[in-house]
């Protein structure tokens, strides 16, 4: 069972982080957030503003896209993450699925697996096939022959094979039909029940509400609003702008945390 929020430790913490790309874009505005060990939090945001930027700076990827963090910090576990290269980052347990699943086609699903972890023991090549036994069936094909949903779970299983204390995914349902979508939520689900903590950015906000202790919602590169994801469910503003529902009354909410507007 998962210990109540407030003893939660912060694992992963962003504080006052800005990032740019070139001169003319500033992609993120002193953004801070924690994912606290054994949680699920999720970021939720319109098209550009800047949910994958965030993801890149943790993963130490940004530098491959022309950006530069200007200002700001990336601790986990109270260890400065800094400007370290991505491979350094995935040793200290954060690793990505990245944004449109880039999957290595020419490979067979075991290949693909196998780059993930090289060295990983037997056992978490079983705990992948254990989530998602189509890969397990489909282990000598390539992976270009495998569905979009498939091909997910194999980014994710790949991901999975570093071992990752907090995985990182970047909008993990995108183009995917509603069932395959509600299967990866499930797994999603599992994965943090079996101890990795998630940070999960989601341009469907119903789905990644459901799923999330704690949500945060960008606006051009500004924490706009973050709490509970029950409570941000609930609150007409996120209602009407994300989940696009007009009318009808928002469910009570009995919690006692209030939501909160990002004061810096
Ligand atoms: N490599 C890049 N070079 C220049 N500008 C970029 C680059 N990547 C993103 N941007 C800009 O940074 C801002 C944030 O983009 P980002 O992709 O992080 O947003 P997002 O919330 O992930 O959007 P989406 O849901 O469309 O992926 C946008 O204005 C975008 O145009």
């Amino acid at each position: 069972m998962k210990p109540p929020a407030a003893q939660a430790q912060a694992a992963l913490s962003v504080r006052d982080l800005t990032v740019s790309y070139g001169r003319a874009v500033r992609a993120l505005h002193e953004v801070s957030l924690d994912v606290p060990q054994g949680e699920i939090v999720t970021v939720l945001g319109a098209n550009g503003a800047g949910k994958t930027t965030l993801m890149r700076a943790i993963s130490g990827t940004l530098r491959f896209h022309g950006g530069v963090i200007s200002s700001g910090r990336i601790t986990y576990s109270g260890i400065s993450l800094g400007t370290s290269p991505a491979h350094r980052i995935v040793d200290t347990g954060i690793v990505q699925a990245p944004e449109g699943r880039r999957v290595f086609g020419r490979m067979t699903v075991e290949e693909n697996l196998k780059v993930g972890g090289f060295h990983a023991p037997e056992s978490t090549r079983k705990r992948v096939f254990d989530l998602f036994p189509v890969l397990a069936e489909r282990r000598k094909q390539r992976a270009s022959l495998l569905s979009g949903g498939e091909q997910q779970m194999l980014a994710m299983g790949r991901a999975l094979m570093a071992r990752p204390k907090v995985l990182l995914l970047d909008e993990p349902t995108l183009g995917l039909a509603p069932l395959m979508a509600e299967h990866i939520a499930k797994t999603i689900t599992e994965i943090n029940e079996q101890g990795t903590s998630v940070l999960l950015v989601e341009q469907n906000a119903a789905l990644a509400l459901r799923l999330a202790d704690y949500a945060y919602v960008l606006d051009v590169g500004q924490v706009a609003l973050r709490g509970p994801a029950a409570e941000l469910a609930a609150s007409d503003e996120v209602r009407q702008r994300y989940l696009g529902i007009v009318d009808e009354p928002a469910p009570v909410f009995t919690g006692h945390r209030a939501l909160s507007r990002w004061e810096g």
